[in-house]
């Protein structure tokens, strides 16, 4: 495949400093839990992605995507917006656990290269590529069916560090007690850059 539809641009698109992977990271090897038991992507939410990750060598994060009847645009096909949704969650967990920097994401740019079916399961590698101050800069690729199967799916995400009082001032006031919910999340986070 032609890659002339991928973006040119240079990533990341300004000047940054290689990751700094947190020295209480998970390691190779270790499955993700879940960050949040009501998260859309990767909680445990009827019909939606329920998304698992686990953490590979060399500051790659592998993310799998089963994609179901319940996730079509078109007939038999996944939906984009969904699509690109599991690509936010891939890259935010790997943001999140490698860096344990809380961010969100200001933006997310996919290139949808091949449709993908109702019944495939989209193998995500995810990898964060450089930080500038708050500015966290990651990238993923998606392949059908197997981690080296046919990419479909490729995106370049922006995640700007937080406070922890984002969550509880813009969402659920009882945000932090709700994410150390999940047993292996904790209010301690490094939060300043
Ligand atoms: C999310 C859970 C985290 C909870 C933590 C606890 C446990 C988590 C554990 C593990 C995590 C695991 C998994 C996470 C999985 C999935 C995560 C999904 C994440 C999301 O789904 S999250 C929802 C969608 N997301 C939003 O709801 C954001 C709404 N938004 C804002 O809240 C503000 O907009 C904000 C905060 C982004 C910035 O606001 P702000 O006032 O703090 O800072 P400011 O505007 O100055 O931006 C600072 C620098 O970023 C540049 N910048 C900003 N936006 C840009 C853009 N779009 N394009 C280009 N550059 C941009 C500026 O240009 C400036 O650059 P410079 O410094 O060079 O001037």
């Amino acid at each position: 495949m032609s890659d002339k539809r991928l973006p040119v641009t240079p990533w990341p698109p300004v000047r940054t400093e290689p990751p700094l992977v947190h020295a209480d990271a998970p390691g190779p090897g270790v499955k993700l839990e879940m960050h949040y038991v009501e998260c859309f992507g990767c909680g445990d939410v009827d019909n939606g992605l329920h998304m698992h990750s686990t953490v590979g060598e060399a500051g790659v994060v592998y993310s799998q995507f089963p994609v179901t009847a319940a996730h079509q645009g078109a007939p038999g096909l996944a939906h984009g917006g969904l699509l690109a949704c599991a690509f936010d969650e891939a890259l935010g967990s790997t943001v999140g656990n490698l860096l344990r920097r809380p961010a969100v994401t200001g933006k997310l740019e996919t290139d949808f290269l091949r449709p993908v079916p109702v019944g495939t399961t989209l193998f995500i590698a995810a990898k964060v590529d450089g930080v500038a101050g708050r500015k966290i800069y990651a990238s993923a690729d998606g392949h059908l069916d197997s981690a080296d199967g046919a990419v479909a799916v490729r995106a370049r995400g922006l995640f700007v560090q937080v406070g922890l009082d984002h969550f509880t001032r813009n969402g659920d006031p009882d945000a932090l007690k709700k994410f150390s919910q999940t047993p292996s999340r904790r209010a301690d986070w490094d939060i300043n850059p």
